[in-house]
């Protein structure tokens, strides 16, 4: 059959002049278009055939005019200009389903561009600008890609009902059929893998976990203490920390990088791979063709978690919640259960480390938030009384009211986990999304916004939280949407770790100024603190050089 339509195109193709075959070209490329619109293929087989074997075909009636080089060169210009400029048109026409939404003619034409930007580790200031420039609530930040900041769209996108993830999720995980919990997009699946991470992050669990913190957090503030007489760079202390940590809570222990340092770089390699999830942010299909650090990571990490699945473990740790080792329900499947590897080694440590940095640069740049906070760690434990015992952390208002002014100002994931709308389109609000729209609530934007927070909107302001309580303790205009205010996402894929999050940056916090004094180091210049925040998926520090004074000699 294959051989009798080769046969009859061999035979109008010998009939054909130049003109008619250029047609033909075009059209075809049009089609192909239309079926790449259409269908998203990514498989290599179908990739091939349709950019290299049917114009490769197309050229047969070019050779009755011009040699066979020629006619291919000439089949494979205009079948690829006719595609490249058909997709352009597209994107930029009124007929664009996302047509009605402004934004940067450069993103509106390509992802690459969205790539190039996510690179530069600067995508939470370009989103920012560009619901400035446009001055509208939803911008389109890619061909097929939206921006919103309308606090009322929060539920409909993020909420129980709202929309499942987006393609960067595929692309997170090279488009495997195995994944971690965060990376499903299916609704059901997702939700039936969550279950072992509520059963690993449970009130119960996260109460086992406590002990291990404690001795890691006492660890931390003796390592910080030693660097008395010398800078130390707190970004990369709380790195090791929270890796330790997460090492002895994930897989009941395995790394000693406090004290020997990131001798064998995992702490670096960690680094890497978040930064190469800007690639699959902005482009998820590049990923299935190109590996990065980031899938190396992965690999890593998942045979690190294979390996806690084999051995067991003597602890409680969280695999054993996940693997469900006290045998409470049904087991999973083990390889299910491994790929959690990567993600709790990510989001159990790069995730507290840098809201760590964050807290404690901007309460040592305000010296009188820095007092204040230190005033009231003083009163709950006085001298003599251990700040790792937590019994009173949660009473601790003012502390509470920093820690959501840094996740305000600095969310840990600034540009969000990314959804996107399947066959049918949704309102959100009173923004349409469009079918297969991927869709980004931004809340550095949000939380940035007057309309939103008011005054002092982008000025690091604990009191606003307090006020928010007691509006007797203000005068004047104020505006708090903490309905807007979700740090740790809304919906059924909100953190699993929130309990687990907040008491570890709880603790630290405590302890650490119950035990120093932190300045800036002489010679930085806080004001590079925002200059090297980068957003490749989690936000990610620069250094953090700071004096210390042991306020209690040992
Ligand atoms: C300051 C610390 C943290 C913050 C601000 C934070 C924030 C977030 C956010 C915003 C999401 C939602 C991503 C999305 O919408 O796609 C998320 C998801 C998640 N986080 Fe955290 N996180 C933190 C720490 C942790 C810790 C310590 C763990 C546990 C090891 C953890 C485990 C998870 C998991 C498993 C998910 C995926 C949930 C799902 O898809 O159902 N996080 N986190």
């Amino acid at each position: 059959m294959t051989g009798k339509i080769t046969g009859q195109f061999e035979l109008m193709a010998t009939d054909m002049s130049p003109k008619n075959a250029a047609l033909l070209t075009v059209g075809v490329a049009l089609l192909t278009h239309f079926i790449f619109n259409r269908y998203e293929p990514i498989l290599f087989a179908i990739i091939s055939f349709l950019l290299v074997l049917v114009p490769l075909c197309l050229s047969l009636p070019f050779q009755n005019s011009y040699g066979v080089s020629s006619s291919i060169g000439l089949s494979f210009t205009i079948y690829h200009a006719t595609l490249l400029a058909s997709i352009a048109v597209y994107r930029l026409s009124p007929f664009h389903p996302l047509a009605r939404y402004p934004g940067p003619v450069l993103n509106k034409l390509s992802s690459w561009w969205l790539l190039r930007i996510g690179l530069s580790g600067k995508r939470h200031v370009f989103i920012q600008d560009t619901h400035r420039r446009y001055n509208s609530d939803v911008v389109r930040i890619g061909p097929n890609e939206l921006s919103i900041v309308d606090p009322d769209a929060v539920i409909p996108v993020l909420g129980p009902n709202g929309l499942p993830k987006g393609p960067a999720w595929d692309g997170h995980v090279r488009h495997s059929p195995i994944r971690p919990v965060i990376s499903w997009r299916n609704v059901l699946t997702h939700s039936k893998s969550r279950r072992g991470w509520m059963r690993a992050f449970s009130t119960t669990a996260v109460k086992e976990y406590e002990p291990i913190l404690i001795d890691r957090v006492s660890q931390l503030v003796e390592l910080i203490k030693s660097h008395e007489g010398r800078t130390a760079n707190l970004s990369q202390l709380f790195r090791l920390f929270t890796y330790d940590f997460m090492e002895d809570m994930a897989f009941g222990g395995g790394t000693e990088v406090m004290r020997d340092g990131d001798t064998h770089g995992m702490v670096a390699f960690l680094r890497q791979a978040v930064e190469a999830m800007a690639i699959a942010e902005a482009v998820p299909w590049l990923s299935y063709y190109i590996p990065s650090t980031f899938h190396r990571f992965y690999m890593t990490s998942l045979l690190r978690a294979q390996e806690r699945v084999q051995k067991g473990s003597a602890n409680k740790d969280a695999f054993y919640y996940l693997n469900n080792e006290g045998g409470m329900a049904q087991e999973p499947h083990p390889v299910l259960v491994a790929v959690e590897g990567p993600l709790i080694i990510i989001a159990g440590s790069d995730t507290t480390s840098s809201t760590l940095s964050n807290i404690l640069w901007c309460i040592i740049a305000h010296p009188e938030v820095y007092r204040k906070l230190q005033a009231e760690v003083d009163r709950f434990y006085p001298p003599g009384e251990s700040a790792l015992n937590s019994t009173y952390h949660a009473d601790m208002k003012y502390l509470d009211a920093v820690v959501n002014e840094v996740l305000r100002l600095y969310p840990t994931m600034p540009s969000n986990g990314q959804r996107a709308s399947q066959d049918q389109g949704i309102h959100a609000n009173s923004i349409y999304i469009p079918p297969h729209t991927s869709v980004r609530i931004h809340i550095w934007t949000m939380w940035r916004d007057p309309r939103n927070f008011y005054p002092l909107t982008e000025s690091f302001w604990p009191e606003r939280w307090l006020i928010a309580q007691d509006p007797s303790l203000f005068d004047g205009k104020f505006v708090h949407n903490s309905e807007s205010f979700n740090p740790f996402s809304y919906g059924p894929a909100s953190c699993a770790g929130r309990n687990l999050a907040t008491k570890e940056l709880r603790m630290v916090v405590c302890h650490l100024l119950q035990q120093v004094d932190l300045t800036f180091a002489e010679g930085y210049d806080p004001t590079e603190w925002e200059e090297k925040l980068r957003d490749p998926f989690t936000l990610q520090t620069g250094p953090l050089p700071v004096n210390v004074t042991p306020r209690i000699k040992t």
